[in-house]
């Protein structure tokens, strides 16, 4: 079986974290082997700068680069390797929220952005010009004021989540110009709906690419 790479994706508290678990599920049900990461992390280099980036202020070009530092060793260590094993990688977060994030809510310049993508994500197993990409990226959607209804109270905001709501606005629109410039990669879920609905979404359209 040849190896799977799927991203999740959405501003903080529009519910990733429950459906990663749940497709993790239905993959091994199907006979498939599941690596199950995050970024920025994954590896013991890339959580310590994960501890920098989420908790020390640093300007955006620093936060760029951190972000994508962690994302080279993860994806020379882990993805890769996991790629070429047959396994699925379900991975929360990747490069957009990069774009989505440094570029959006901070305002960096994309074009930085787009050269840093082209350097990390050029590996061994693609030949150039080809980047390794998600097969698939599940984009939960949902208004910055009902995830941040979702928050208060559930957990000690880091360094992004107690970001005012016009940051998450400019963040969403960071996903949302990601999904225009490649929309066959993208699955876009309406996050703002019980989790079943949200489950539901999700599972139909993994299964919808004859991804499980
Ligand atoms: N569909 C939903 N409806 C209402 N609350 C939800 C839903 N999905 C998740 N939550 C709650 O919202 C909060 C944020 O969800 P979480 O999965 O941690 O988001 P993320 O991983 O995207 O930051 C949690 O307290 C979670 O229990
Ligand atoms: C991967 C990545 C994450 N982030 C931010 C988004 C999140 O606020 C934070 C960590 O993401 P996440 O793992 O979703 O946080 P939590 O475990 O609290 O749900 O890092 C960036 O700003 N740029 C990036 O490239």
């Amino acid at each position: 079986m040849s190896g799977l790479f799927l991203t999740f994706e959405g501003i903080d508290g529009a519910g990733k974290s429950t459906h990663i678990d749940a497709l993790a599920g239905a993959f091994r049900a199907a006979g498939r082997t599941v690596t199950l990461t995050r970024e920025p992390g994954g590896t013991p280099l890339a959580e310590k700068l994960r501890a920098l980036a989420l908790n020390e202020p640093m300007d955006a070009l620093t936060e760029a680069l951190v972000m994508f530092a962690a994302r080279r060793d993860h994806l020379l260590q882990v993805i890769e390797p996991a790629i070429a094993r047959g396994n699925v990688v379900l991975c929360d977060r990747f490069t957009d929220a990069t774009f989505a994030y440094q570029g959006g809510g901070r305002g960096f310049d994309r074009e930085v952005l787009q050269q840093l993508e082209r350097w990390v994500q050029s590996v061994p197993a693609i030949r150039l010009p080809g980047l390794r990409q998600p097969d698939l990226t599940v984009w939960f959607d949902l208004a910055p004021s009902v995830a941040a209804q979702r928050l208060a109270g559930a957990r000690v905001p880091d360094k992004f989540e107690s970001q005012p709501q016009e940051f998450f606005a400019r963040v969403a629109e960071g996903y949302a110009q990601r999904l225009r410039a490649d929309p066959r990669r993208f699955l876009r879920v309406d996050a703002d709906q019980p989790r079943e609905g949200v489950w539901q979404a999700v599972e139909r359209g993994v299964r919808a690419r004859g991804l499980l």
